[in-house]
């Protein structure tokens, strides 16, 4: 029996979020590429040295990236549109302005970045990577055999990660002015991959993990059987390189057959999720393939029960040669790691958590059961008391929640009256011009908003004290907005860091970590919460703030904002305890409640955001209508309490909207905001073939790049949109909130905003007036 513990790969941040400090002060022009090169080497080392120190047999490499491992995939290959290639593409200009736009007067330079989308339905981002007609691939960047020289250098066993050539084409979409599906251009993209796999080999590896987690999704056979196998079947003549091909977030289910009868060495399961999958692929595996048992959880935070999961193990174990103990997927999706949060969680709560160095340490005791039980039996034991605790502490359940969702009635779902009546009702009581301008929201975060923040926190700042400095920043947001024209303004969210930690800390059933940072995309990390109780609401949570912001201004309605609660669960590491359809129920109680209670303060406008509704659709197809269900009417239980007056907003930042357009249109909201402009307007496809009745502010422009959008590129958007959209519906908005950007580019933008608004406006009084 030969038994080895890996896992799929490590967070890259590091403990303390070194890589964002690395990157961003390269960014900002504060250090040099040669430092970014140094401090990264720095962090993947010790990144090895933690899995060893833990017990792992063998470490991933190449899983760490600057940006975005899929973007590094892209860029591996040379798949690097023209616009950028005027940049240093040996360097990282190109690479960064892939990333994330390039707007530099001084070079005459102004390329926006790549379109960025979930990384399947997590919370990470990913850059999609554009196939041209004439694409062609060339081995651009050595990455994953530099840090496998690395880590060999340093004395691992190392296993290189790469993205395999399926995904990579599956995931990327048609360049602008192309019409060739990515996938057709597999022929051409495998050279360049035996290419880079024989360069590992020469290089010495012997194992390399190929990541295919298309194999998660519903795929057509048709297409992706003969892809899958003219692609590996090429990697199998490389002589002497054994491929781990791994897949992770959903079962195999159908795909199962495919993977198995692949010539690869090893096939990975995901347990966590895809548990489904174990009998009949311990069936259709052949026996001298590995199994690869991803049994602890990459992507939540509960401590594994190691005895339940030892019990998977033992089957595959009994049954086969060779086994792999890892994790379910890349540990990338879990914070880094436990040990700041001794001393700022209580024991109780901390012995009910297992963050991702934590998750090592269960990969390499559960291997160590099957090949040395004796030395990991205290270990066992300790997991079985802390699993223990948590079924039974009283801090889980609140029956007062559980009894008040469970007897709600049809009526707590619904608005009183339908949207068109609703319409006339806000029109007259809102008296918005056409056009209406507004934000989404959030007002950059400045440096001096995050210092007073932290002072705040470390307590040299009274609360008063840091209310006032709010209080001031809001207003200045507010005056603002007022003098350069926006109609519906918005507080800024100067409060908050992210959508989530503000309402978790308010409400009851969430606890906060200190260090528990997860990538979401690029440098940007999250900190999600972690709802580990019922979910009540003590107090309001928001209404201050949104009362005192519209106090400062005297005539334009200032809209109350809230976090929806499909968005909070998303966001947040759920329980594992209840379904999370119960979870969503208990918060969109809460939600609902702040929703009235911002009513009653005399908020008109009352934005729920529900950015993660799409992210949090199931892979499978199999599994949509349930999750549709649940989440729509959870959005509904926490928009529905208002009088008819009261106009509802939401909002989206994804343009993907086909699967999920009836169920956004069950939403019943008044106005959508969503993103649109790096999409190329793919979005009113889905219009088209809909239809979609209520209002709409589709993103006029990105805000994830610094680039300032001319009033021309966005007036040609707008302008657009009028033949999607009814005019007397369509509203003009940035694609998401602003917290990201700094305030220059934000008044320039906004400013060029408000124009294009003006304009059309304009446009449409000549216009009525000519017919
Ligand atoms: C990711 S969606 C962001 C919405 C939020 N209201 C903001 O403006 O920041
Ligand atoms: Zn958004």
């Amino acid at each position: 029996m030969s038994i080895k513990s890996t896992i799929l790969g490590f967070p890259r941040m590091g403990s303390d979020r070194q890589l964002k400090k690395l990157v961003e002060g390269f960014w900002a022009g504060k250090s040099t590429e040669q430092e970014l090169v140094e401090g990264s080497k720095k962090l993947r080392a010790d990144h090895w040295a933690l899995q060893k120190a833990h017990g792992l047999s063998e470490v991933p490499v190449g899983d760490f990236s600057y940006y975005d491992h899929v973007l590094d995939a892209a860029f591996a290959v040379g798949v690097i549109p023209d616009r950028y290639k005027q940049l240093d593409t040996a360097g990282t200009q190109a690479y960064f302005a892939m990333a994330r736009g390039l707007q530099d007067k001084s070079i005459g330079v102004d390329v926006p970045s790549l379109e960025m989308k979930k990384w399947f339905d997590t919370n990470y981002h990913y850059m999609v990577p554009e196939i041209a007609d004439d694409q062609k691939f060339v081995l651009h960047s050595t990455k994953v055999i530099d840090e496998f020289n690395e880590a060999k250098a340093l004395g691992y066993a190392a296993r290189p990660v790469v993205l395999g050539p399926v995904s990579l084409l599956a995931l990327s979409k048609t360049a602008k002015g192309s019409s060739s599906k990515p996938l057709d251009h597999l022929a051409d993209l495998i050279p360049v991959y035996v290419q880079l796999l024989s360069q590992l080999a020469a290089a010495g590896a012997e194992w390399v993990q190929l990541d295919e987690p298309v194999l998660a999704l519903d795929l057509d056979a048709a297409v992706y059987k003969p892809a899958f196998e003219q692609a590996y079947g090429e990697f199998a003549k490389i002589a002497g390189l054994k491929y781990l091909l791994t897949s992770y977030f959903d079962r195999l289910g159908d795909n199962l057959e495919l993977a198995a009868a692949l010539p690869v060495h090893g096939i990975h399961l995901d347990l966590v999720r895809g548990v489904a999958d174990l009998d009949k692929a311990l069936e259709v595996v052949p026996q001298e393939k590995v199994i690869s048992a991803g049994l602890i959880n990459g992507r939540n935070i509960w401590k594994a029960n190691l005895e339940k999961q030892l019990a998977i193990l033992n089957k595959i174990v009994g049954a086969r040669k060779s086994v792999w103990v890892n994790s379910s997927c890349s540990l990338l999706h879990s914070p880094h790691s436990l040990r700041p949060e001794a001393g700022h969680l209580d024991d109780e709560t901390l012995g009910w958590l297992s963050f991702a160095e934590e998750k090592v340490e269960e990969v390499a005791t559960l291997a160590a059961v099957v090949s040395n039980p004796d030395s990991v039996k205290a270990k066992l034991e300790a997991n079985a008391a802390k699993v223990a605790s948590r079924k039974q502490s009283e801090r889980i359940t609140r029956p007062q929640v559980q009894q008040r969702l469970a007897a709600l009635d049809r009526s707590s779902y619904n608005r009183k009256a339908e949207f068109t009546q609703r319409q006339q009702l806000q029109r007259a009581s809102l008296k918005l011009p056409m056009f209406p301008t507004t934000t989404i929201g959030s007002f950059p975060q400045t440096a001096e908003v995050r210092k007073a923040r932290a002072q705040f926190r470390k307590g040299t700042l009274s609360k008063a004290e840091y209310q006032e400095f709010l209080d001031s920043e809001t207003r200045k947001c507010i005056e603002w907005q007022d003098q350069v024209g926006l109609d519906v303004l918005v507080h800024g969210e100067f409060e908050r860091t992210d959508m989530v930690e503000f309402f978790g800390e308010h409400l009851e059933g969430f606890v906060f970590t200190k260090k528990g940072w997860v990538q979401s995309y690029g440098s940007r990390c999250v900190k999600p919460p972690v709802i580990y109780g019922d979910v009540s609401r003590p107090h309001a949570m928001t209404v201050d703030v949104a009362r005192f912001a519209q106090s400062c201004s005297a005539n334009k309605p200032v809209k109350g904002m809230l976090t929806g609660p499909v968005t909070i669960l998303q966001w947040s590491f759920v329980r594992d305890d209840q379904p999370r359809s119960q979870t969503a129920g208990q918060i969109a109680l809460a939600i609902r409640d702040e929703v009235v209670d911002l009513e009653k303060a005399g908020i008109k406008v009352i934005q729920v955001d529900e950015p993660a509704i799409r992210e949090g659709l199931p892979l499978r197809k199999a599994d949509y209508d349930a999750y549709l269900k649940w989440s729509v009417d959870v959005f509904r239980l926490a928009t529905t309490g208002v009088n008819n007056e009261t106009q509802i907003h939401t909002h989206f930042c994804y343009s993907d909207f086909n699967e999920i357009f009836t169920a956004i249109k069950s939403l019943d909201a008044d106005v959508i905001t969503i993103e649109n402009s790096k999409s190329d307007l793919k979005l009113l496809g889905a219009l088209e073939v809909h239809g979609y009745s209520a209002e709409i502010g589709p993103g006029l422009y990105d805000i994830h790049s610094p680039r300032v959008p001319s009033i021309e590129e966005m007036a040609a958007r707008f302008a657009a949109l009028q033949k999607y959209i009814p005019a007397e519906n369509l509203w003009a908005n940035p694609d998401c909130g602003l917290k990201t950007r700094g305030w220059p580019e934000v008044k320039q933008s906004l400013t060029n905003l408000v124009a294009v608004a003006a304009d059309a406006r304009t446009n449409y009084a000549a216009r009525k007036a000519s017919a």
